[in-house]
C-alpha cells in the first residue's frame, strides 16, 4: 500500500447465511453445508475504498446499508468473506456500545484493559489516566463495574480512552449520539484536535450536517454497495436525494448515482466528487412539490395519559389542504390537530414543538389562552388547532410534539401531551445556501469598493 494511505479496502464482500426457519441452521449442518437450507445475504459487495492519511471521512447510508459491517471489517473485529483490508497506524475504535469493555470490570480496570489492547504500555496509561478520567467526567462511578453504567457513562469512558491513546486512525460509529449534547460538543472538539494533529478519522453518522461540517470526504453505502465517494456536500446531497425520493423513483436515482460515480468514471478513493450530471437532472425535474410518504412514521412516540381531553390526528398539510410530510423549503404549511374535550376546561392553550432527531428544540409555539373561545371550553367540544408556518428548516428530518394545557384551579397543567407524534422531512434543494438547522436569511447582499 502506498505510504500516503491510512486505509485500503480492496474488493471487500461480506456474506451472511440466512435461514428461513431456526431449525434450518441445524438441517444445513447435517446437509454438510451444501446450501440447501440456506440463502446468502450480501451485506457488503465488492467494496473498494482508499483513505489517505490525515483525511476525515464520513460514511452515510440508510439503516442496514452495511456501514457498521464495513467499520468492523476495517477495525479487524469482523472477517470479510472476500477481499482484504490494509491499515497503517495505531487504530482506536468506538464501535457499538460496550465493544472492548468487560462488563464485570470497574471503569478504571476497563481503562487499563482497553488502553492496553490499543497498544499503550502500563506506564503510558498511568501518565494519561488523569486526562482520561477528567475527559470522561463520571466521578466515583469509575470504581463501579461498567455493567451498572448508563449508556451515556459508557460512551464517556470509552471515548475518553479512545482519544487519549493518541490514535493515528480513529473510527467512530454513531456512538457519540448516546452522550448528552455538551459531551458530544466536547467530543467533536477533540476529534477536531486529533484531526489537526494529522490523524485519519473515519466515522458513521446519520447526521448530514455533522458529515458536512466535520469531514473532507464522504462515502455513501446503499444495500451493501459503495454508491458514491466524494466531497461531503456532494455525497450527502446524493444520499438525501436517494432517501427522500418516492420508492418508485429510487432505482432510477440509484442507477444515476452508480453510472456517474463508479470507479470507471473516477477512481474510488481519489476524493474526486464526480458530477451526477444529466442523469440526476432527469431524476430531479419530476418532483419539486411536497408529498406524503406513508412510511414516514415516528418510532419514538410517547403519549402521556390524558386528563379530560384528547389530541386527535396531528398532521401537516399544505395551505390548500393536502396532507404532506415531505416538505419543500420556503413553502407554507399548516401543522394541525383536534382536541376533543370530555370535561369543561378553562383557559385552554394548545402548543406545538419541532425537534431534531437528536432532540434539539428548533421551534415551538402556543395559542393565546386569553382568546374568548378558549376561556371556557365545554365537555364534548372539538377544538381545531392549526399552526401556519413557513418552512425555514433546512433539509433534514424533524419531529413534532403536540400539547394541550388548561388551568386546573391553581396552576396550568397538561391535559394531553404527545411527544414525537408525527415527523416530516425537508427535501434537499440546491438553491438553499443556508447552513445549520434553520434558514433565517431573507436576502443576502454584497457591497463592493475598490
Ligand atoms: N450476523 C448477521 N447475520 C445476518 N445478517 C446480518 C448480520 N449482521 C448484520 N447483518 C445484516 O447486514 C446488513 C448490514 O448491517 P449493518 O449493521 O452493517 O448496517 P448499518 O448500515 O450499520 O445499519 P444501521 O444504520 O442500522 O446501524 C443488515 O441488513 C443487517 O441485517
Amino acid at each position: 500500500m502506498s505510504s500516503d494511505l491510512a486505509i485500503r479496502v480492496h474488493g471487500v464482500g461480506k456474506v451472511y447465511p440466512v435461514y428461513a426457519r431456526p431449525h434450518h441452521r441445524l438441517l444445513e449442518m447435517f446437509a454438510r453445508g451444501d446450501g440447501r437450507y440456506r440463502s446468502d445475504f450480501h451485506a457488503l459487495k465488492n467494496i473498494n475504498l482508499e483513505i489517505r492519511k490525515g483525511h476525515t471521512v464520513g460514511i452515510v447510508g440508510r439503516n442496514g446499508s452495511g456501514k457498521s459491517t464495513l467499520l468492523q471489517i476495517i477495525c479487524g473485529t469482523l472477517a470479510p468473506s472476500s477481499g482484504s483490508v490494509e491499515v497503517a497506524g495505531r487504530l482506536a475504535a468506538l464501535l457499538e456500545l460496550g465493544a472492548g469493555f468487560n462488563p464485570e470490570f470497574t471503569g478504571l480496570e476497563n481503562v487499563y484493559l482497553n488502553a492496553t489492547i490499543l497498544g499503550l504500555a502500563r506506564r503510558e496509561i498511568d501518565e494519561r489516566l488523569d486526562d482520561i478520567l477528567s475527559f470522561a467526567d463520571i466521578g466515583d462511578f469509575v470504581h463501579q463495574p461498567v455493567k451498572n453504567y448508563s449508556s451515556g457513562m459508557y460512551v464517556r469512558l470509552a471515548f475518553a480512552v479512545a482519544i487519549n491513546v493518541t490514535p493515528e486512525i480513529l473510527v467512530v460509529d454513531e456512538a457519540l449520539s448516546v452522550g448528552d449534547e455538551a459531551f458530544q460538543r466536547k467530543c467533536f472538539a477533540r476529534i477536531e484536535k486529533i484531526r489537526e494533529a494529522g490523524a485519519t478519522v473515519l466515522f458513521v453518522s446519520h447526521s448530514a450536517g455533522t458529515v458536512v461540517d466535520l469531514c473532507d470526504q464522504a462515502v455513501l453505502l446503499d444495500g451493501g454497495e459503495l454508491l458514491a465517494h466524494g466531497t461531503p456536500k456532494r455525497v450527502v446531497s446524493l444520499y438525501q436525494k436517494l432517501i427522500y425520493a418516492p420508492a418508485e423513483q429510487q432505482p432510477a436515482i440509484r442507477q444515476a448515482i452508480r453510472d456517474d460515480q463508479l470507479p470507471s468514471h473516477g477512481p474510488a478513493g481519489s476524493g474526486s466528487p464526480g458530477d451526477a450530471g444529466d442523469a440526476m437532472a432527469e431524476v430531479r425535474t419530476d418532483r419539486i412539490e411536497a408529498w406524503f410518504d406513508p412510511h414516514l412514521l415516528p418510532a419514538s412516540t410517547i403519549a402521556y395519559e390524558d386528563r379530560g381531553a384528547t389530541i386527535v390526528d396531528p398532521h401537516l398539510r399544505t395551505l390548500d389542504g393536502s396532507r404532506v410530510n415531505t416538505l419543500v423549503h420556503g413553502e407554507e404549511y399548516v401543522y394541525a390537530y383536534r382536541v376533543e374535550t370530555r370535561r369543561t376546561l378553562s383557559r385552554v392553550r394548545c402548543g406545538m414543538m419541532v425537534r431534531t432527531t437528536t432532540g434539539i428544540e428548533v421551534a415551538g409555539a402556543a395559542t393565546d389562552p386569553s382568546l374568548p373561545r378558549m376561556q371556557l371550553v365545554p365537555a364534548g367540544a372539538t377544538v381545531e388547532v392549526g399552526f401556519r408556518f413557513r418552512c425555514r428548516f433546512n433539509p433534514g428530518t424533524y419531529f413534532l410534539n403536540a400539547g394541550c394545557l388548561a388551568d386546573t384551579g391553581t396552576m396550568e397543567e397538561y391535559i394531553d401531551r404527545r411527544v414525537d407524534v408525527a415527523m416530516f422531512r425537508v427535501m434537499p434543494d440546491q438553491r438553499i445556501r443556508a447552513t445549520a438547522l434553520v434558514n433565517l436569511i431573507e436576502a443576502d447582499d454584497i457591497g463592493w469598493r475598490q
